[in-house]
C-alpha cells in the first residue's frame, strides 16, 4: 500500500486508533501514529528512539547491548525467542550497564525456546531485564515508517488488562528527549576499575581464560560489550575496565600498552569534554589507541572532526563494509544511529574503512600517532566474525608481533 510522492514512497497509515481497543500492547509515534498489538516482556510504557534491526539471529545480545540504552527495537526477523536467554550472551560488562534497550517489537508472537544453550525463556527474560515488547505488529511496514520518518521517538506500552490510554501514550511519545544531544554514557559507564579475564566463548567448553601476563589493555568505559573485552583477552592481552570519566593520569599511571575506547549509547556530540580530554591525552601521549563505534566518533571528536545524526542509521548482522586498506569486503554487525563526517577529518586522519550501503565512513587511522578506530563491530555478537582480526592485530603489535 504505497504512494508515490516525488522521488519519495510514502506508506500509507495502515492503523487506527480504535484499533487499540482491548489491545495489550501498543506503539505510539510522536507523529501520533498508533501502531496495536499483543504486549509481551514487562509491563508498563517505556519511551525511547524506535529503530529497527536487520539481524536474523543473537537477539539477546542486541537488546543486552549497553549501546541500544534509551532505543526500542523493532526486529525485521519475525521470530524471535528461538534461541530462549542465557547468561553467556548477556553483553553488559558491568553491572550499571544492565540498562539497554527499553523495548522490542516483534511480528510473530514470542516463540517458546528450542536451543541446548537455552536456560530462560526470551519472554521471561524481556521481563526480567524491564524490557516492554510488543508482538503481532506488521514490522514490514512499521520499518517502512522508520525510514520514512527517521528513527522516531516513541513510546511503547504493555497492560495486560487491556486499558492502553491513547492520548496518555500520545504525550509521553512527545514528551520523550530526542537522542540527538542525549548523553547516555554516563548512565551505563561502570563506576569503578575492574579486571578481566574472559576470554572468547568456544564449542563444547564455553568461554577461554584470558592470559595471565600480556601486554595491558585499559577500556575506557562508556557501556562497553562483553565480547570486545572477550576479543581482547582472546587476542592475548590482559584486559582492565576503567569508567570513561577517568582522567588521563589515572589512566596513564596504570601503564597501558594500549587503550581501547568503548562503544556506548547516545550523541557523541553531547558525551562531553569528560570524554575527550582523556582520550586527547592518551593519544598525545603515543599510547597506540583502538576507537570501537561511539569511541571511533569519540576519537574523531578528540581529534577535531564532526560526527552528524544519520536518518535511520545502521541496525544489522549483515552490512558490507570495505576495508579500504586491504581492498576486501567484510560483512560486519553494525548498531549506530550517528555517523563521523569525513569531510571534517584533519590531514592526519586516512580513511580506512567504507560503508557499502550508504557510502559513510566507517574507520581511520592516525598518520603520525599509533591510532585505529572503526565504526562497526568488529566482535559481532551477533553477527559475522569477518572483522574479528581487528583485535588480533591491534594486540598483536603491542605485543611486538
Ligand atoms: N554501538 C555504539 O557504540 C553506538 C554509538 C552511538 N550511540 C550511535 O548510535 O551512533
Amino acid at each position: 500500500m504505497t504512494e508515490q510522492a516525488g522521488n519519495q514512497v510514502l506508506t500509507a497509515n495502515p492503523w487506527r486508533d480504535s484499533d487499540l481497543d482491548g489491545a495489550t500492547g501498543a506503539i505510539v509515534l510522536a507523529d501520533g501514529t498508533i501502531i496495536p498489538g499483543e504486549g509481551a516482556g514487562a509491563s508498563g510504557i517505556a519511551t525511547g528512539e524506535l529503530c529497527f534491526n536487520t539481524a536474523m539471529t543473537g537477539h539477546q545480545e542486541i537488546l543486552a547491548d549497553p549501546s541500544y540504552a534509551g532505543q526500542i527495537v523493532c526486529f525485521t526477523f519475525p521470530h524471535i525467542g528461538n534461541v530462549g536467554a542465557n547468561a553467556h550472551d548477556e553483553e553488559a560488562a558491568s553491572g550499571r550497564a544492565r540498562k539497554a534497550a527499553v523495548g522490542m517489537v516483534s511480528r510473530a508472537p514470542i516463540t517458546p525456546p528450542a536451543n541446548w544453550r537455552a536456560e530462560q525463556s526470551f519472554a521471561e527474560w524481556l521481563a526480567a531485564r524491564g524490557v516492554v515488547a510488543v508482538t503481532g505488529v506488521d514490522t514490514r511496514a512499521l520499518t517502512a515508517r522508520i525510514r520514512e520518518l527517521g528513527m522516531p521517538i516513541a513510546a511503547i506500552a504493555h497492560d495486560p488488562g487491556g486499558k492502553l490510554d491513547a492520548e496518555a501514550l500520545r504525550k509521553a511519545a512527545l514528551e520523550a528527549p530526542s537522542m540527538e544531544g542525549a548523553e547516555l554514557a554516563r548512565h551505563v559507564l561502570t563506576d569503578a576499575d575492574s579486571d578481566w579475564t574472559e576470554a572468547d566463548w568456544a564449542w563444547p567448553d564455553g568461554p577461554g581464560i584470558g592470559p595471565a601476563d600480556g601486554p595491558l589493555v585499559v577500556v575506557l568505559d562508556y557501556g562497553v560489550k562483553a565480547n570486545i573485552l572477550r576479543r581482547l583477552a582472546g587476542a592475548g592481552a590482559r584486559v582492565k575496565l576503567v569508567p570513561g570519566t577517568a582522567s588521563v593520569e589515572d589512566v596513564l599511571s596504570l601503564s597501558p600498552a594500549g587503550i581501547v575506547v568503548s562503544n556506548g549509547p547516545g550523541d557523541p556530540a553531547a558525551t562531553g569534554e569528560y570524554a575527550l580530554a582523556t582520550i586527547r591525552g592518551v593519544i598525545d601521549a603515543g599510547v597506540p589507541t583502538l576507537g570501537i563505534c561511539l569511541g571511533h566518533q569519540m576519537l574523531a571528536l578528540a581529534i577535531g572532526a564532526k560526527t552528524q545524526k544519520m536518518t535511520h542509521g545502521h541496525h544489522g548482522a549483515n552490512h558490507p563494509v570495505k576495508n579500504l586498506l586491504s581492498g576486501q569486503v567484510e560483512i560486519v554487525s553494525m548498531n549506530h544511529g550517528f555517523a563521523v563526517d569525513r569531510d571534517s577529518l584533519p590531514d592526519n586522519a586516512e580513511e580506512t574503512h567504507v560503508s557499502l550501503f550508504d557510502g559513510t565512513n566507517c574507520g581511520f587511522r592516525l598518520t603520525d600517532k599509533p591510532v585505529m578506530s572503526v565504526q562497526h563491530h568488529p566482535e559481532a555478537s551477533p553477527g559475522p566474525q569477518d572483522s574479528f582480526a581487528v583485535f588480533d592485530q591491534f594486540v598483536g603489535r603491542l605485543a611486538g608481533h
